[in-house]
């Protein structure tokens, strides 16, 4: 049996909205509306992989091109370039109700849906009765659907499409609709279908369902991979994110793209070549975060923090014994005395490595301001975030905290000396001879 279910690179969807006469006045009335007509990529160049018994979720904020990812690859629109290998059956449950006709009743559904998969009319028959108690909405399963509920609509169509016992089930928002009872349930038949091997893509906005769910969680921004890892890491980075002002969010986002792109091209090098990391490395890698805290009282906030190499780059790829800098961008909304930022660098298993408080001037005026360190790095290597809070009144009144942001990894040079994370740099000496070098 393959171990991957499907496996999609490179996938674009580009939309355009066709000019027409109208739309040509619109445009010369109201220029900003012209933009809209333009050709853009709902979906942009995205690769993914889904193996069996593998819940994958995808998030981002509306319009992000969730649903659009999905429809290709449930083959109800057709993709601008790329390629969607499948391997086995896919059941899509795509905006509420698209697996069902309305003008049909439950039951012709059940027939419809197996009739548009290719499933014979006999197989569906031995079905039938499953999925009407699993949808379990008594007499209404002889009325057409044109008259359901969203609830029930809900109902039927997760009956049908987990029924017939998918090699790949796409969900799209379903699991928030339905009632807490049939959430459960619903989850429930979830977790029963990957444990007997299939595989799962989920969109939900409920972080709630991410994270008790999902194996790994995909972020989406403007059609993009922004991250691609475990749920709490990803969730973690898109709730602080989604904190941030909107030009904030813009240069992280492009930060993490960055960051995106260069560890996917790490894995596409590592494949090829074949050579497999070290296990403990993996592991780190896939080692979750703790919770992240994040705490937004107003009255300041802190906007970016980013780490800036000896170029003058932004940089998520540390050298040992390098010089770096870390700069945070905050604003004040208010006029705050005896303002503190506060900065450390916490490694994947939550422990705090090392940070430090520094008290800026009494009065701080309303307004964005940027605080940078400078730093020889110490680490020798590993995977780390950095956390950063924003206080007033001698530390006891917290404006802002963003937790575990900032994802950063030191890599060993080739000949080093220490052992450990820290390098200490010690000087050595043989018999006060100072000259003595270690190897
Ligand atoms: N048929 C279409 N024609 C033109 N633009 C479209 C079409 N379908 C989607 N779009 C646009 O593509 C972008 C991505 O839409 P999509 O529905 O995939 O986002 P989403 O992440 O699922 O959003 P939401 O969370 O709001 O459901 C949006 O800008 C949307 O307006």
């Amino acid at each position: 049996m393959q171990d991957v279910v499907l496996q999609i690179e490179n996938l674009t969807k580009k939309f355009s909205a066709k000019q027409s006469p109208g739309r040509a006045l619109r445009n010369a009335l109201f220029p900003s509306q012209a933009k809209l007509d333009r050709s853009f990529a709902a979906v942009d160049s995205v690769s993914l992989k889904l193996s069996r018994g593998e819940v994958v979720g995808i998030i981002g904020h509306n319009g992000a091109g969730k649903s659009t990812l999905l429809k290709m690859i449930s083959g109800v629109i057709p993709p601008t370039s790329g390629t969607i290998s499948i391997h086995g059956r896919v059941s899509a449950m795509l905006e509420l109700g698209s697996a069902i006709n309305p003008e049909y009743t439950g039951i012709e559904n059940i027939y419809y849906y197996g009739a548009v998969l290719g499933i014979d009319r006999k197989t569906m028959k031995g079905l039938e009765d499953k999925i009407i108690e699993f949808a379990d909405i008594g007499q209404h399963i002889n009325r057409p659907v044109k008259f359901y509920s969203s609830g029930m609509k809900a109902r039927l169509s997760f009956a049908i499409v987990t029924t017939i016992k998918p090699d790949i089930l796409i969900v799209d928002e379903i699991l928030s609709v339905g009632d807490a009872a049939f959430s459960a349930k619903s989850a429930a038949r979830m977790r029963e279908l990957i444990g007997s091997g299939a595989a799962a893509l989920v969109v939900s906005h409920s972080v709630a369902t991410m994270t008790s769910l999902c194996d790994r969680v995909v972020w989406l921004d403007e059609g993009k991979i922004v991250m691609n890892g475990p749920p709490s890491e990803v969730i973690t980075q898109y709730s602080a994110t989604m904190l941030m002002s909107s030009t904030a969010r813009r240069q992280h986002l492009i930060d993490l793209l960055s960051t995106e792109r260069t560890a996917t091209s790490k894995a596409a090098a590592a494949a090829t070549k074949g050579k497999p990391k070290a296990a403990s490395e993996k592991e780190e890698e896939r080692r979750e975060p703790p919770p992240a805290t994040v705490v937004n009282n107003g009255g300041a906030r802190i906007e970016l923090v980013e780490i800036i190499d000896e170029k003058g780059n932004p940089t998520r790829q540390l050298s040992s014994g390098q010089p770096y800098t870390i700069e945070i961008t905050a604003a004040t909304e208010l006029v705050i005395n005896d303002l503190s930022i506060g900065l450390s660098i916490r490694t994947r298993n939550g422990d705090v490595l090392g940070g430090q408080i520094y008290k800026l001037e009494k009065r701080r005026s309303p307004g964005t301001f940027q605080a940078a360190c400078t730093f020889l790095n110490p680490i020798v290597t590993g995977h780390y975030y950095l956390t950063c809070d924003i206080r007033s009144d001698n530390r006891k009144r917290i404006h802002h905290i963003i937790d575990l942001v900032t994802p950063f990894s030191v890599l060993s040079p080739p000949q080093t000396n220490c052992v450990g994370q820290i390098n200490f740099n010690f000087s050595w000496s043989v018999d006060g001879d100072q000259t003595a070098k270690v190897s």
